[in-house]
């Protein structure tokens, strides 16, 4: 019996939640009650048999700061993705509506990019790379539970627009020289992109280099410019995030590390 394989019947689908890269998703209910979310993935959008059997590997990866992969039904097209359910959303929507109480609140912000920090510890130590990091691909659940959400999926994306550095749906901003130049991956990649994603949280949902096209972002990140720091953002904070964006990888500090200085720097400043 394949634990990770999922008996569509077993599924009550209900609302859609969005389209995302691989088509519509929608909230569900598992085995009557598990709140559920349902990834109906679009034909020639992903490689599904190479995904399925990943599945495996996924469905083992369980932290509270990742979003759990129930499992697939791959037995029918188009194949099902079944993962919990977060009722908030995406983190940089959840910024942009709840700006106003959000920009008084470091506290808040600050402890959503630790909890971050921990779920991208926990892949770090399991040699996942998650490869599109940033605050859309985070999602918000009750009490302010914020969860690392398509960690690894990027590897089954089959649009070259999407995978190829030159490509409009690349996300040059959030990508670190090497990934620039090589598309050299590793978790030290995660860290640069986890850096920008900090700056999202504390711009609540600003985007990384404003207007600025993304042929001009290559040039500047390659020359060492870095995002400048958020207005409301404590000089220790910031100075954490450009250490993610080191140029060279093996000076990036790793999640294990980045946790430990967030953790002490929010004990000191939420001491004061
Ligand atoms: C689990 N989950 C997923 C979603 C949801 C909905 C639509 N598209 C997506 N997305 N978004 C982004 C995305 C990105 C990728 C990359 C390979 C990394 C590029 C691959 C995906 F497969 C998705 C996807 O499916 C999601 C994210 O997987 C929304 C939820 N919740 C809510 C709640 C209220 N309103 C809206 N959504 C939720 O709980």
């Amino acid at each position: 019996h394949d634990k990770w394989e999922i008996d569509p019947q077993e599924l009550m689908l209900l609302e859609e939640l969005g389209s995302g890269q691989f088509g519509v998703v929608r909230r569900g209910k598992w085995r009557g009650s598990i709140d559920v979310a349902v990834k109906m993935m679009k034909e020639g959008t992903m490689s599904e048999d190479d995904f399925i059997e990943e599945a495996k590997v996924m469905t083992k990866l369980q932290h509270t700061n990742l979003v759990q992969l129930y499992g697939v039904c791959s037995k029918n097209r188009p194949i099902f993705i079944v993962t919990e359910y977060m009722r908030h959303g995406s983190l940089l929507n959840y910024l942009r509506r709840h700006e106003q109480s959000l920009t008084s609140n470091q506290g808040l912000l600050l402890d959503m990019c630790i909890q971050i920090c921990k779920g991208m510890a926990y892949l770090e130590r399991h040699n996942y790379i998650h490869r599109d990091l940033a605050a859309r691909n985070c999602l918000v659940g009750s009490e302010n539970i914020v969860k690392v959400a398509d960690f690894g999926l990027a590897r089954y994306v089959l649009d070259d627009q999407y995978t190829s550095s030159g490509g409009s749906k690349f996300p040059i901003k959030w990508a670190p020289p090497e990934v620039l130049n090589y598309t050299r991956f590793s978790s030290k990649s995660d860290v640069w992109a986890y850096g920008v994603l900090m700056w999202e949280v504390f711009t609540c949902g600003k985007m990384p280099y404003g207007r600025l096209k993304n042929t001009e972002v290559v040039e500047k990140v390659q020359k060492g410019l870095i995002l400048e720091k958020p207005k409301m953002c404590y000089k220790e904070v910031y100075d954490v995030m450009r250490k993610c964006w080191s140029q060279l990888p093996e000076t990036r500090p790793s999640f294990r590390v980045l946790k430990e200085q967030l953790v002490t720097v929010a004990q000191r400043l939420l001491v004061d």
